[in-house]
């Protein structure tokens, strides 16, 4: 009876904070966003994970709220995140439904790493994953290939997952550690792919841009040093690629620094400008993207052609929807969204942030080793 009574107390207490979390995200119809609107989209989002994903995760995590779909239902706004949902539904919730889809196949798993693995904070140097995650992350490696593919540098990113037995990608996929040659998988004969990858060999290096490193190097002091006047801005060398962050700038510097940013990159006709989460990223305008980073992990580990492999990747940006493209299109695997709001996106599963991704791997390590 007691125990009843305090869960209803609880439950009431969590429904009225994640109510005023909807309330503070303003979840918007993906369908009728113009452009201007998708920009406001990412800033709620941005402002949500910074002030209310860490309280929202651990309530849910507190009431170990495995499927959340029924707390997050939004009844005043039912056109909103909840239709998102239908089309694009929680890979939580769906867990069950897409195991029994991986019977038979041998799964591959891609990450991306900040706003996937790790919360998004203020200062990059300091987006770390936590040890629960890095954990889960261990452990689905052990069970099937796993590779991390950031947009930061690949060193970076190793130094922040630390795991040796993952595969690395940095700089959007344009610096690959790559199986130095095709792994031999045992034959899944009707189970899951649970080939342990206990130790990686030092791989080849696969660096299509390295043409343009000069170039990078040079737009990098360029770029330090036109931008040191504008408080709060900062670049980021990330090996193949730059950021530019403009999360701590005044939202009045943020035209100054965009100007400096372009005029920087008119005599280097040769990149290209993207804008991530308070970010603009410079990098070569070759075909090279997330998407094909994925192809040539599968190619090099010697499954590209197989007709029963199941990529599953994990992103929350929208340099992973070309990552997601490349899913679809291959008509085999799971690309699942990071995000708590409504998003244009070609991912078929949705998981809200990075609580329900080390869900998502805890439980996805705990099926393979269970068979
Ligand atoms: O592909 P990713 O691994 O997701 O990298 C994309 C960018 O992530 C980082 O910036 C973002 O996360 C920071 C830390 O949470 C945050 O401060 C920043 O505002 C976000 O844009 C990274 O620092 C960038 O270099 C990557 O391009």
């Amino acid at each position: 009876m007691n125990y009843m009574f305090l869960l209803m107390v609880t439950f009431k207490i969590i429904k009225k904070k994640l109510s005023k979390i909807q309330e503070a995200v303003g979840f918007r119809p993906s369908h009728s966003c113009s452009k201007q609107k998708v920009q406001s989209v990412w800033k709620s989002k941005e402002e949500a994970s910074d002030h209310d994903g860490l309280e929202r995760s651990f309530f849910l995590r507190a009431l170990n709220l495995i499927d959340n779909s029924v707390a997050l239902h939004d009844e005043s706004n039912p056109s909103s995140y909840a239709s998102w949902m239908m089309r694009h539904p929680s890979a939580l919730r769906c867990f069950d439904g897409l195991m029994k889809g991986a019977i038979g196949k041998r799964i591959v798993v891609f990450l991306d790493y900040d706003g996937t693995l790790s919360p998004i904070v203020n200062d990059p140097d300091r987006a770390f994953m936590s040890d629960e995650m890095r954990a889960a992350v261990c452990e689905v490696a052990k069970c099937f290939p796993t590779a991390i593919i950031s947009g930061r540098s690949r060193d970076k990113v190793k130094v922040f997952v630390k795991l040796s037995n993952v595969y690395y990608a940095g700089s959007h996929g344009m610096d690959i550690m790559a199986p130095a040659m095709p792994v031999r998988s045992s034959n899944s004969n009707g189970k899951h792919y649970n080939r342990a990858l206990n130790t990686m060999d030092d791989g080849v290096p696969f660096q299509p841009a390295k043409k343009y490193l000069p170039a990078v190097r040079e737009i990098l002091t360029i770029l330090q040093s036109k931008t040191r006047g504008i408080q709060g801005a900062r670049v980021e060398d990330n090996g193949f690629c730059i950021s530019v962050h403009f999360r701590q700038v005044q939202q009045e510097n943020y035209g100054i620094l965009e100007e400096k940013v372009k005029s920087v990159l008119e005599n280097y006709p040769e990149f290209c400008l993207n804008e991530g989460k308070k970010v603009i990223e410079i990098r070569p305008s070759i075909k090279w993207n997330k998407g094909h980073a994925l192809e040539y992990f599968l190619e090099t580990l010697g499954l590209s052609s197989s007709s029963n492999i199941l990529p599953v990747y994990i992103g929350d940006d929208r340099t992973d929807e070309d990552a997601f493209k490349v899913i679809q299109s291959r008509g085999q695997g799971y690309p699942i969204i990071v995000s708590s709001i409504p998003r244009d996106t070609q991912a078929l599963y949705s998981l809200r942030d990075p609580s329900e991704v080390l869900i998502f791997l805890s439980r996805l390590a705990k099926i393979s080793s269970s068979k």
